[in-house]
């Protein structure tokens, strides 16, 4: 990318909506964690990233939960999240629907309560100091089955968890169909959350059908599998279902064999809604800024394409039309300036 398409992406305001809690710890707060409780993670920067090179889906997911363990006590959740939002400040990051998996963070030594306080802690700190909203997305993980489900639709449902707008699931897609989650969703989609499953990262285009039908999904985590199967894509298209793409990601992890193999342009040419996103940035080396500029790439994008994309990641948000509009007005005042001084 050319050095002046990287400057304007590095000052763009954005809202990134598939990204992982404990998923988004840097090296610089998984040393903090990791000298808090040492053991399994590495805390030396050369030493994580060597960690954070994975062989394939199954390895990343064991390495992930390893890094869940770091998060131990109220005070591990605050910190973590709240410094997950400074380092989005740093990216122009003004919203960001974090995916967040209650399920493996809370214990007996950490009360859904106690965790639920620590991530509003946080929540309110990144919004008052840092200038970012922040939005929660619980996920099911869906290796753990239908127990797992229950807990974490039990946790959304029976607090008042403010900042919640959609539940979701994460982890293994094959031999756990989404429908398996059924009930868990017609619950939370009653009580008013927005239904954003997981689905086709690591299995085809059926997950993604079932996902729809069954979960009523209103946006999709990944998606690409939708690529394969064009009435599938013009059934988004048409629904205004928003794929969230996280292109990196899908090469770290082997789901596509690299970025030139990447389905983003068969699925934009196809006209569906896609947003841009990191999914857990330290582990696949990435940020938000960077997945930008590989789908500009991708896509032979300009400034105004790029700003195109931004405007995505609004539309697609869970967040009320006052805010959308607020921010959409910040875009289009940054690109006008741009192109005032350019
Ligand atoms: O790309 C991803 N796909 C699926 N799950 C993911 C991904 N990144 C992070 N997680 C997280 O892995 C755990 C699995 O049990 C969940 O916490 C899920 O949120």
């Amino acid at each position: 990318m050319n050095p002046s398409l990287a400057s304007f992406v590095a000052g763009l305001p954005k809202a990134e909506l598939h990204v992982h809690q404990v998923g988004s710890a840097s090296p610089r707060i998984v040393a903090q964690l990791a000298e808090r409780h040492p053991g399994v993670v590495p805390s030396d920067p050369e030493a994580l990233a060597a960690y954070f090179r994975f062989d394939d889906f199954a390895h990343f997911i064991s390495i992930y939960l390893d890094v869940v363990k770091l998060v131990e006590t109220a005070e591990d959740v605050r910190l973590l999240t709240y410094e997950v939002a400074r380092d989005m400040a740093a990216q122009q990051i003004r919203y960001a629907e974090l995916t967040v998996t209650p399920y493996l963070s809370v214990t007996p030594e950490l009360p859904a309560e106690a965790f639920l306080e620590a991530i509003e802690d946080a929540r309110t700190g990144a919004e008052r100091d840092l200038g970012v909203k922040l939005r929660w997305i619980f996920d099911i993980p869906a290796d753990f089955g239908v127990p797992a489900a229950e807990m974490t639709a039990s946790i959304a449902l029976d607090h008042h968890v403010p900042g919640l707008v959609g539940l979701g699931i994460g982890g293994s897609e094959d031999g756990f169909p989404r429908s398996m989650f059924v009930e868990q969703f017609d619950r939370a989609r009653a009580y008013g959350l927005h239904s954003v499953p997981h689905a086709g990262e690591t299995t085809g285009p059926a997950t993604i059908w079932d996902a729809i039908e069954n979960l009523g999904a209103e946006r999709i985590e990944h998606g690409i599998a939708a690529a394969q199967d064009p009435d599938l894509m013009r059934y988004l298209a048409e629904n205004d279902i928003t794929l969230d793409v996280c292109p990196t990601s899908n090469v770290a992890l082997k789901v596509v064999p690299d970025l030139e193999h990447h389905p983003l342009p068969t699925l934009v040419a196809a006209g569906v809604p896609v947003s841009i996103n990191t999914d857990d940035p330290p582990m696949f080396g990435t940020d938000l800024n960077r997945e930008y500029a590989v789908a500009a790439d991708l896509l032979g994008l300009d400034q105004a394409g790029v700003a195109r994309l931004a405007r995505a990641a609004v539309d697609g948000a869970f967040v009320d039309d006052v805010y959308k509009t607020e921010l959409r007005g910040e875009i289009d005042a940054y690109v006008a300036e741009w192109n005032a001084t350019t």
